[in-house]
């Protein structure tokens, strides 16, 4: 058997989630009693907390939603690469472009810990061109363990818009800590959520035999 890892945020009353978002909640509607064999929940997530894979519906009202996406940017061979060294942005001399010729999907570490506690405002974005030359060498998805592509106060989303441009498939809220960098495959995928913008994806990397 190949090892797992799961790439996922716990989703829980706790997870941070963005600023002004009402948080994650679970539910108890049934619990197992007199007269009630099962306990039944139900749950309540912003879209964009947690792991998540973004709709092109979030930065364009013509774009798919989450139950209209192709699935098959989300599952394949990725590589994993270190950018913990970038500072504010992941610029274009932050990326090892060797280990990417050839890579159809690309996840960029950028966290010493991931924030699993509290809100972080300060997360490393990508700069819009590391995108764009991404999409020019054939990637479809990007993915990061930051909560967004764009600096949290950025209007225009420069990022996500190149993402748009090259028609490319984004991961947001990854969990790397443990995953050494190198090529995996990734599995990560949009429950079928019709007209969502987002949704939570259970991500994981399975070691290639
Ligand atoms: N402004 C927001 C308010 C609430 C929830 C999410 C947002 C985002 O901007 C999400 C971000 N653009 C993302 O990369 O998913
Ligand atoms: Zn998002
Ligand atoms: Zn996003």
């Amino acid at each position: 058997m190949s090892r797992i890892w799961d790439i996922s945020q716990p989703l829980h009353a706790a997870v941070p989630v963005w600023p002004g978002e009402p948080v994650f909640a679970l539910h108890s509607h049934a619990v197992i009693g007199d007269g009630c064999p099962v306990n039944v929940g139900g749950m309540f997530t912003p879209l964009h907390a947690g792991t998540h894979g973004d709709a092109p519906l979030h930065y364009a009202n013509d774009g798919a939603s989450s139950a209209d996406c192709e699935l098959d940017a989300y599952i394949g061979p990725c590589v994993l690469l270190d950018v913990r060294h970038a500072r504010g942005r992941v610029e274009i001399s932050d990326i090892d472009w060797a280990a990417v010729e050839g890579a159809e999907r690309v996840l960029l570490r950028t966290y010493e810990q991931f924030p699993h506690e509290q809100w972080d405002s300060d997360f490393t974005a990508i700069a819009n061109d590391v995108i764009a030359r991404l999409g020019s060498m054939g990637v479809r998805l990007i993915g990061t363990d930051a909560a967004s592509l764009d600096p949290e106060q950025s209007k225009t989303l420069d990022a996500h818009q190149a993402v748009k441009a090259a028609d490319m498939r984004i991961l947001e809220g990854l969990v790397l800590d443990d995953v050494p960098p190198g090529r995996y495959e990734l599995v990560a995928l949009p429950l079928r959520i019709v007209g969502a913008d987002a949704s939570p994806v259970r991500a994981i990397l399975r070691e290639i035999a």
